[in-house]
């Protein structure tokens, strides 16, 4: 029997959808606190292989998941095209920035991203054997446009600024960063299919920001080029697509960039999306993560709500964004009760 979740992709529907949560393997659990602590820090902890399948099978054990994500991170990238990288505690990523047209030129050629990120490609080895034989493994990579984001501004920006007046300034330059980082991508996520993912997953985090004519070259284009490579190289391995807060924007955006499942997040009602989004093929989505702190009968009425939404076609349930380090383990066994019974 094929794994649910590749069913679902395949465009089954079933009466019961596989479920999985974005940053399943996270600071909530304490079981990744302590592996953590003994990698030492977040990143040597993406690049320690045995340590990271570690984390990533701690919540199947725990919950029963129906996919694991490679535990990594999306600014592996940048650092393997070149730039610093390094987190600091309680604030998140700091890189090195990309702001002109020679610097963009210095960053590695795509094809020499590999040294640099051969251990992520060894932690998918290791769980493509470890893995129970009905949980489907995922890899993933950031989409172009939202690596791009942290690369210009060397952080998290609320309304990724740094990263649209370069695009404002030197559309050239900007458009020759895209360019090559989609090249990252393709090598990337195909070095993972051939180690042992099963799926692949586009974060594009930041999609939201994009308005306009800017949505369709930096957020669908570079998808869907990225897309199509794939397709050549591994026509049957599913994509997902993220592309966060499109709001009206999801509509069609699986046609135009040929993934296979549209992760919606939770910005978005769920009969909203199943008339216009689901209509085109596999959703993904889309608990408010907000659910998994605060827990008790609207967690469990809100995530049966969703499910029944999207019952009508394929649906992986999932939440609308990454679960928060301040929630309760105890309400993702009260939501994965309430999806498998409802
Ligand atoms: C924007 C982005 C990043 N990373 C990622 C995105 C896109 C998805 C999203 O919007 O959340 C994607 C990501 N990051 C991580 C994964 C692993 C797989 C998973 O469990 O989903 C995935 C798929 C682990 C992580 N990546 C990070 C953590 C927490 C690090 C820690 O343990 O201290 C984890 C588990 C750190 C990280 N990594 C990043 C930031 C901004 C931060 C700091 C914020 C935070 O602390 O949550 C960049």
């Amino acid at each position: 029997m094929t794994k649910l979740l590749l069913r679902a992709l395949a465009g089954e529907t079933l009466p019961v959808p596989p479920i999985w949560m974005m940053r399943q393997a996270g600071r909530y659990l304490p079981e990744y606190r302590a592996t953590r602590a003994q990698a030492g820090d977040f990143l040597s902890l993406c690049y320690n292989p045995d340590l990271a399948a570690e984390v990533t099978l701690q919540p199947i054990r725990r919950f029963g998941f129906d996919a694991a994500i490679l535990f990594a991170d999306i600014l592996l990238v940048p650092q393997a095209l070149g730039a610093d990288l390094w987190f600091v505690t309680g604030e998140g990523p700091r890189l090195s920035t990309v702001t002109t047209a020679d610097e963009v030129a210095r960053l590695k050629p795509a094809d020499q991203i590999h040294d640099r990120l051969a251990p992520v490609y060894e932690t998918v080895r290791i769980l493509a054997r470890e893995l129970p034989r009905d949980t489907a493994l995922i890899g993933f990579a950031g989409a172009p446009w939202t690596v791009a984001t942290y690369m210009v501004a060397g952080r998290g920006t609320p309304d990724q600024g740094p990263a649209h007046a370069l695009k404002d300034r030197d559309r050239a330059a900007f458009t020759a960063l895209i360019d090559r980082i989609t090249e990252a991508t393709i090598l990337y996520l195909s070095a993972q299919i051939e180690a042992g993912a099963e799926v692949v997953k586009l974060f594009d985090s930041w999609a939201g920001s994009l308005k306009g004519q800017d949505f369709d070259d930096f957020a669908i284009a570079p998808a869907r080029r990225i897309i199509a490579a794939m397709k050549e190289r591994h026509p049957h391995v599913p994509i997902i697509a993220f592309p966060r807060e499109a709001g009206e924007r999801y509509i069609g955006f699986a046609r135009a960039t040929g993934a296979d499942c549209v992760a919606l997040d939770n910005s978005v009602g769920a009969d909203w999306a199943a008339r216009h989004v689901q209509a085109d093929g596999c959703v993904q989505g889309n608990l408010d993560p907000r659910h998994m702190v605060t827990g008790g009968p609207d967690l469990v009425a809100e995530a049966q709500r969703i499910t029944r939404a999207f019952r009508g076609g394929p649906h992986i349930f999932n939440l609308g964004h990454g679960i928060t380090p301040d929630a309760d383990p105890e309400n993702v066994a009260l939501m994965i009760k309430a999806v498998r019974g409802a």
